[in-house]
């Protein structure tokens, strides 16, 4: 569903993504893995058109979104939950969720009901400010956000950062129901090697900004996880 093909990024004179080409197959959940520093935000980053490519393409639907402007994404389905959550603090959840709205093709002006089916929590505090949330509960307001959207390939940007065991599992079920109830495309970026295999159908590993392995959670084996993922 989205393929990318030899993607070329810089930041000034330093060239971070090298040539990448990867493929996140429709309908599954792939997670992108790796060190720090190899390269996954600036991959997702620049599949939301938040940082320019140099070269490259990166199709969705058959279409070539690479130069495209970042505020076109929603409205063609593409969700993104980005690091670190980057919800509002001083507004309500409510508000929060609401400013995913102009993005659905539907034209829905209501905050649909599955998204408190999803996060009980979210329509307990629908009223609270962003800011008072603990972090589990403004990663979920975060995910609210983009599923309002009603996309069909979602990015998660290390959803379980900084997030207690109990909420961590109930993300990753999230991600899980998503998939199969939905179909829902998703591209997860995860450090966490337990959960990535829990929730993930495939993997993707990046190294020095070049992909360097792929294929299926159940080939990830004891030397790929040493080469390029322990510490
Ligand atoms: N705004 C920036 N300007 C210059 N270099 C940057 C910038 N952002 C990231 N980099 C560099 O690009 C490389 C890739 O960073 P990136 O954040 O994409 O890695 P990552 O795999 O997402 O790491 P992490 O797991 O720590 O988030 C790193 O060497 C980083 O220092």
């Amino acid at each position: 569903m989205i393929q990318i093909d030899s993607l070329n990024q810089f930041y000034g004179q330093s060239h971070t993504l090298w040539d990448l080409s990867m493929t996140v197959p429709e309908g599954k959940c792939t997670c992108l893995m790796g060190r720090n520093g190899v390269g996954k935000t600036t991959l997702v980053q620049s599949i939301m058109g938040l940082l320019p490519v140099k070269s490259g393409s990166i199709s969705y639907k058959g279409q070539n979104i690479a130069g495209m402007a970042a505020e076109k994404r929603a409205p063609m389905g593409i969700g993104y939950v980005p690091q670190g959550r980057q919800i509002f603090p001083l507004l309500s959840v409510e508000e929060n969720l609401r400013i995913g709205l102009p993005a659905r093709r539907d034209g829905l002006r209501q905050v649909p009901d599955y998204i408190f089916e999803l996060f009980p929590v979210l329509k307990e505090m629908l009223h609270r400010r962003g800011g008072d949330l603990s972090g589990g509960q403004q990663q979920q307001l975060a995910i609210g956000r983009a599923l309002v959207t009603d996309p069909g390939f979602l990015i998660l940007d290390e959803p379980t950062e900084g997030i207690q065991p109990n909420v961590v599992a109930e993300i990753g079920d999230i991600i899980r129901r998503l998939n199969e109830e939905i179909g829902l495309t998703v591209l997860l970026v995860e450090q966490k090697l337990p959960f990535a295999r829990k929730v993930a159908d495939n993997f993707c590993i990046l190294d020095r900004g070049r992909q360097v392995a792929f294929g299926e959670m159940t080939e990830l084996n004891d030397q790929l996880v040493k080469e390029y993922l322990t510490v």
